[in-house]
């Protein structure tokens, strides 16, 4: 017997959140919950503005036709649905059929701004690796040359991984490098998409020996997984990717080139950002995700993230919009 719910949620957000050109003031999304033999089993969905092809309302109405084929026993073509709505119930059926395994990895890349007291005092706290993370490309190049070389000169045991989001022209990612003394740029694990054109950051990567990461370049048409000079790893962010078995075919491809695949966040409520931390641990059991994201957000969702204060909303609390 199965049966299966919806809930919408919309959690405030901490004031200073920006997505591209839109300050983001509330999350919203929705939850699935599968019921099958008395088992229940949740996921998220929720499409992220500014990054997502898919609004909330399609998500939630796509959701709707799938969970109906669900409950009716259908099999479900996840890979032509919406990546949220295909992430969300993946998520929901492989908790049901116990696949997800329990153990997350908790020891997120600290997303920093810069100030190095600030990350020495972090990694003081935390066990693993030294991994930190910072964006660039939203000030002045010479001036992330500068915080970059700094950070890699004061914490020498640190990899960095810096995520300029294409937004450098290759004169502006030029004048980056020159900033990063040659003897640092190892410490850069790689630097995110520093140019609008793959071509162009790649050039970059091996015009300075920084490496790079691909990010939005998994999401345009027509990628495909390969190892290249210059290029370290590939940003898995399953909300805008897909379903489980697709981030996994992605890693997989990853791995057998040998490039580094880091599970990232698309600002999730705790609730899927715990399914990430799980699937983390699972398929890139020593790599450092990128899910230092919780911090945006000034409440939770149904399950706490490990050590965060923030309150937590219950499912109780929640709208539940459909159920069959
Ligand atoms: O990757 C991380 O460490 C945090 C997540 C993150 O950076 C991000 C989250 C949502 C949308 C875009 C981005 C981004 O890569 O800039
Ligand atoms: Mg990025």
């Amino acid at each position: 017997m199965r049966s299966a719910k919806l809930f919408q949620y919309q959690l405030p957000m901490d004031s200073g959140v920006i997505l591209r050109d839109q300050r983001l003031i509330t999350r919203e999304g929705w939850v699935v919950e599968l019921c099958q033999n008395q088992q229940l089993a949740y996921g998220e969905i929720a499409p992220l503005p500014e990054f997502s092809v898919e609004t909330a309302t399609e998500a939630g109405e796509q959701a709707q036709q799938l969970l109906s084929q669900w409950v009716a026993g259908e099999a479900l073509d996840l890979e032509s649905a919406f990546p949220s709505v295909a992430f969300g119930i993946s998520c929901a059926m492989a908790e049901l059929a116990a696949e997800l395994p329990v153990m997350g990895n908790y020891l997120v890349a600290p997303l920093c701004c810069g100030d190095p007291d600030d990350l020495v005092e972090r990694f003081n706290q935390t066990p693993g690796d030294k991994v930190a993370k910072i964006k660039v490309g939203m000030y002045e190049a010479v001036r992330d040359g500068i915080v970059a070389n700094m950070l890699l000169e004061a914490i020498p045991d640190m990899q960095l991984r810096l995520d300029a989001n294409r937004q450098w022209t290759p004169l502006k990612a030029q004048q980056f490098a020159k900033y990063v003394k040659p003897e640092h740029r190892s410490g850069i694990a790689f630097l995110e998409e520093p140019c609008r054109l793959p071509s162009d950051s790649l050039a970059f990567a091996q015009q300075t020996g920084i490496n790079i990461a691909w990010d939005e370049t998994v999401r345009d048409a027509g990628f495909e997984v390969k190892a290249e000079p210059g290029v370290a790893a590939i940003i898995i962010k399953p909300t805008l990717i897909g379903s489980l078995a697709r981030c996994i075919s992605l890693i997989e491809q990853a791995h057998a080139v040998g490039l580094t695949a880091v599970i990232s966040s698309s600002i999730e409520s705790s609730l899927g950002l715990n399914q990430l931390a799980r699937l983390a641990q699972w398929q890139t059991p020593n790599v450092i995700p990128g899910l230092d994201t919780m911090q945006l957000f000034q409440a939770q969702l149904i399950q706490a993230w490990p050590d965060c204060e923030l309150p937590v909303i219950s499912l109780s609390e929640l709208d539940m919009v459909w159920h069959k």
